[in-house]
């Protein structure tokens, strides 16, 4: 059997064009034009290639994009007043700091400065929160995408076993609350978790968020199950170049699985347009409007 790939690209860019239109149509009727500012301290390489997107995908959308790029040295206390002023820029309706941070920054304290409202992230607390408990929020956005590329194989997720492979608070976490609220049977696995192999393999839904290349092989993958590949992880390639890999062994997952999400081309993109889509709909709750659902 071969599995059918998962198009991340194509349900990306339909949702960033669904942005586009209304953020066109928010523009035209009330001169609004949503705002994401983008904080990255430091030269972490895979934060880079996102902020490159990014600002590419958020201005073809017809969004504003404001970039702040500090230096590796920068301060708690620095990076805590630029929070500030952007959390009063009327401009900026979405606010997203690039973790991980360097070492004498505390990424909790950064997360609780951000005005929950503009939080397009999803991960101040009171975002999570909500999320648990099943309130209105602005939802992380590659736990968001993670789940609608799952429901363009099931669109009803009801009963299914789902298992989660990795407990951040940024992937694993969130991943877990949204499919609970999709009502499928959810188990979270770890490092500490006995068995792991049998555990994924009674995965329907098996989402891989551990950051280790191409850790999850074919054996442990039910036959026909869906698999999510959330990792992005650079790896030496051919010729001293370097290439992207998931968490999980592409070729021999496709041998077993019925459908999978590539990397690239998987859930990287749809991060993207989640975060597209929460930074208009922060711009129209921040203006007394109902945002469109995606
Ligand atoms: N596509 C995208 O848009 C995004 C992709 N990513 C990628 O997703 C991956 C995960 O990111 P993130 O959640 O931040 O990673 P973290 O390092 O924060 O968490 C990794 C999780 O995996 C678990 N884990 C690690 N090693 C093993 C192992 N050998 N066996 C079982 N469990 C293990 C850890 O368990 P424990 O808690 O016990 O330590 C932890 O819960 C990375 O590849 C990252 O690059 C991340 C964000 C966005
Ligand atoms: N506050 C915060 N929020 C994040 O959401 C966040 C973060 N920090 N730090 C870094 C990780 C990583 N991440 C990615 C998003 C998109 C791609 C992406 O666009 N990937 C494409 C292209 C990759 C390429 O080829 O360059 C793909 O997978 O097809 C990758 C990685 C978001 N993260
Ligand atoms: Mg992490």
């Amino acid at each position: 059997m071969t599995a059918r790939i998962i198009d991340g690209k194509a349900l990306a860019e339909s949702i960033r064009n669904k942005v586009a239109a209304e953020a066109a149509e928010l523009k035209r009727s009330h001169g609004i034009v949503p705002g994401l500012a983008a904080v990255l301290v430091g030269e972490n390489p895979a934060s880079q290639v996102y902020v490159r997107n990014k600002v590419k995908q958020t201005t073809e959308a017809g969004l504003a994009s404001f970039e702040h790029v500090l230096p590796a040295e920068t301060t708690q206390d620095d990076l805590l007043a630029l929070v500030r002023q952007l959390n009063a820029d009327p401009k900026v309706h979405g606010i997203l700091v690039q973790l991980p941070l360097p070492p004498q920054i505390d990424p909790d304290l950064v997360i609780a400065t951000i005005d929950p409202a503009k939080d397009v992230d999803g991960f101040h607390v009171e975002n999570a929160g909500r999320l648990v408990v099943g309130q209105e929020s602005l939802v992380p956005c590659t736990p968001q995408g993670s789940v609608l590329l799952a429901k363009t194989v099931h669109p009803d997720l009801t009963g299914l076993e789902a298992v989660v492979l990795g407990r951040s608070n940024i992937v694993g976490k969130p991943v877990a609350q949204l499919l609970i609220a999709e009502s499928a049977t959810v188990t979270v696995a770890h490092s500490r978790t006995r068995d792991l192999e049998a555990v994924c393999r009674r995965a329907d839904i098996l989402v891989v968020a551990v950051g280790r290349p191409e850790m999850v092989k074919g054996s442990w993958i039910k036959p026909g199950a869906t698999v999510i590949d959330v990792g992005i992880n650079r790896v030496p390639g051919e010729n001293g170049k370097s290439r992207l890999v998931g968490d999980v062994d592409f070729k021999e997952a496709m041998e077993v699985a019925g459908a999978i999400t590539p990397v690239p081309g998987g859930v990287g993109p749809m991060t993207i347009a989640c975060l597209l889509a929460n930074t208009l709909k922060a711009a129209m709750v921040a203006n007394g409007l109902t945002p469109p659902s995606f």
